[in-house]
């Protein structure tokens, strides 16, 4: 599909105020979710809603949507870590996409944490779309005026640019995927270009080592492309290269502008760091995309054996548990 026809996106929103159901929203109206599971969810409402709000917060997922314009459109939603601690991780999602939606619950107006995400998000020149969520709540009524021009005072954004949603009724939410469409640009970049991919997260599979998330900048990923990660220089054969929807699919390439997903026989977390760019070892790119940095850790603990007899065993088992998560360092 055409770069013009890609969409990447994020939502911004404090806790309780409803991303993972407006997310379920918009899976729901793109048809992502398999017809099957939606003929489910009238059965067992709930179990579902709890699996795909899961879903949302694991990876970035691939929603198609017919625009009222007649063309189809590529909707990458890339999701935020909740956590303020983890700022620099929310900074590289906002940097994977051109625009944010930012959802504000009508009984709660603009809460401090939001307030953080959303400047990062407007620092990193993102196109903010602005959502009032909640709106079938009685108490919002009262307060919809109020959230309004908070959302006016923090965004310097026009009042008839602030969509008025609920997402548990889907009230809204026809308009907010047109505004997806109309306001969000598509991503720039050069398909011509060495390939500069930006890692934005990554999972550990037990049965496939690493799973990197990423979203191309320039050129193009294919499987049985010599990689590269410009952090610490470590070349790697990419042997599944897809898209996520509610589970992986394999399509073989990703092209500029892309979000996806790479598994390249990494053992190791962290060799794939949240911030560095791919390349491929024989067609480097020059320069990395901007913004790497070593995430710093934030909790610190001691831990030593009660028997120093052992202490390679802690060790061992510590070794371990980093190799799947990246957060942990000794
Ligand atoms: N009445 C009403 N309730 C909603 C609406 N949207 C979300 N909720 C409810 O608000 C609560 C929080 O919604 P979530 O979608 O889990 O919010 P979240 O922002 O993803 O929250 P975290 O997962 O904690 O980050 C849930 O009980 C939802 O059912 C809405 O439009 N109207």
């Amino acid at each position: 599909m055409s770069i013009d026809r890609i969409r990447n996106f994020c939502i911004i929103a404090h806790i309780d105020h409803g991303k993972s159901t407006l997310a379920d929203r918009l899976l729901e109206k793109t048809r992502t979710i398999p017809e099957r599971q939606m003929v489910e969810q009238v059965l067992d409402n709930m179990d579902l809603e709890r699996e795909r709000g899961i879903t949302i917060k694991s990876h970035p997922i691939q929603m198609r949507y017919t625009a009222k314009d007649g063309n189809e459109y590529i909707f990458n939603l890339i999701d935020t870590p909740g956590h303020v601690d983890f700022s620099y991780e929310v900074s590289r999602a906002l940097a994977a996409s051109e625009g944010a939606i930012l959802v504000v619950d009508a009984t709660q107006g603009v809460e401090a944490q939001t307030i953080s995400n959303l400047y990062m998000a407007v620092d990193a020149g993102l196109e903010i779309i602005p959502v009032i969520n909640k709106i079938d709540l009685p108490a919002a009524k009262t307060m919809i005026e109020t959230v309004k021009a908070q959302i006016i005072d923090l965004l310097g954004c026009r009042e008839d640019e602030i969509l008025l949603v609920s997402a548990k009724t889907g009230y809204g939410v026809d308009e907010l995927l047109e505004a997806i469409v109309q306001r969000i640009p598509p991503p720039k970049g050069n398909p011509e270009d060495p390939l500069r991919a930006l890692i934005f997260d990554s999972k550990y599979d037990s049965y496939r080592g690493v799973v990197v998330y990423l979203r191309v900048f320039d050129g193009e990923l294919k499987e049985g492309d010599k990689i590269m990660f410009f952090a610490n220089g470590k070349v790697f054969e990419a042997e599944e290269v897809g898209i996520l929807k509610l589970d992986r699919i394999r399509t073989g390439k990703l092209t500029t502008g892309m979000v996806g997903y790479l598994i390249a026989g990494v053992k190791d977390v962290h060799d794939t760091r949240v911030g560095d760019t791919i390349t491929t070892a024989n067609n480097p790119a020059k320069e990395p995309l901007p913004g790497y940095r070593e995430v710093k850790p934030m909790v610190y603990a001691g831990f030593y054996p009660a028997d120093s007899e052992n202490y390679q065993e802690l060790r061992d088992a510590l070794e371990k548990l980093r190799l799947n998560d990246a957060a942990i360092v000794f």
